[in-house]
């Protein structure tokens, strides 16, 4: 990768203000994120960041660890919760076979498990925590700083990456979203219940905008698009068009 951009239109400006190209795309679960980070990053050679995945798995540890209770919505201790992440070492290694990236963490390899939606909800009780972020915020900017980065998650443009080059908060209705659920699970072979899956996506959103530190929402720079009607290549060419309009070169 041989691309930078530049912090600054200062001519003048020294090789420390240089730094490598980051799209951020941020929305709610379902929304389709993860596909057009994946395509983005495939076409353009950059780097993959699905940050709801050091989430998930923070959540997944936390619940083995017996820190969650598993209904309830009780407090979790901090502290311990803290401990456990900085514990973590997690590594992402793109799966063209899959189109999203496997998970190794502290060297092993993690499972389809944490994709369900049942680990989803452990994601988001844990990223409530600001030490449990703040702990995960300077391994995501790292990410950024060997080559270019899409950067999947809910706070990408907002918090972690403020001055990225293009911010894109992709949404969709819960309706669209939990469509797209059970079409994903069907097509696994797995069951699924509609209502209950909207209920949980409900749930979610709730729990993700409305905590107090780095919640859920479009940065005051992104592009807010609404897929709900719009199929995964339609929404690739928008975003593609508007990376173009904010200067990124797809020249592969
Ligand atoms: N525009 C679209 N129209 C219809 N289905 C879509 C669209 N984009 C993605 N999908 C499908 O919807 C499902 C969810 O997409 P995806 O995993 O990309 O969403 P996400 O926003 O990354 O969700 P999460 O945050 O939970 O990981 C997948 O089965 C995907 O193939
Ligand atoms: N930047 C992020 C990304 C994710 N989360 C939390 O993790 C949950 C799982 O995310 P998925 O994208 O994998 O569905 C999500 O519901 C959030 O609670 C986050 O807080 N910040």
């Amino acid at each position: 990768m041989t691309t930078f951009t530049s912090n600054t239109n200062d001519n003048n400006s020294d090789i420390s203000s240089l730094r490598y190209p980051v799209i951020c795309i941020d929305g709610p679960s379902g929304a389709g994120k993860g596909t057009v980070t994946w395509r983005l990053a495939q076409t353009l050679g950059y780097q993959l960041l699905d940050s709801g995945a050091l989430y998930r798995i923070v959540g997944l540890k936390a619940f083995e660890a017996g820190l969650l209770n598993v209904d309830g919505e009780q407090s979790i201790d901090e502290t311990a919760l803290l401990a456990l992440t900085q514990s973590l070492q997690i590594v992402f290694e793109p799966n063209i076979d899959s189109g999203r990236v496997d998970i190794i963490v502290n060297g092993a390899k993690i499972g389809e498990q944490v994709r369900n939606e049942t680990v989803g909800g452990y994601a988001s009780r844990v990223a409530v925590y600001p030490k449990v972020r703040q702990a995960l915020l300077k391994l995501q900017q790292d990410m950024a700083s060997q080559s270019g980065l899409v950067a999947d998650g809910r706070d990408m443009g907002t918090v972690v990456f403020p001055d990225a080059d293009v911010k894109v908060y992709l949404t969709a209705s819960a309706k669209a979203r939990a469509e797209r659920r059970v079409a994903q699970l069907l097509q696994a072979g797995q069951a699924a219940d509609f209502e209950a899956i909207l209920a949980t996506i409900k749930a979610r959103d709730d729990r993700d905008e409305n905590r107090a530190t780095a919640p859920s929402k479009p940065a005051e720079d992104a592009l807010v698009l609404d897929s709900s009607n719009l199929d995964a290549d339609a929404v690739y060419e928008l975003v593609k068009k508007h990376c173009q309009d904010q200067g990124i070169c797809f020249n592969r």
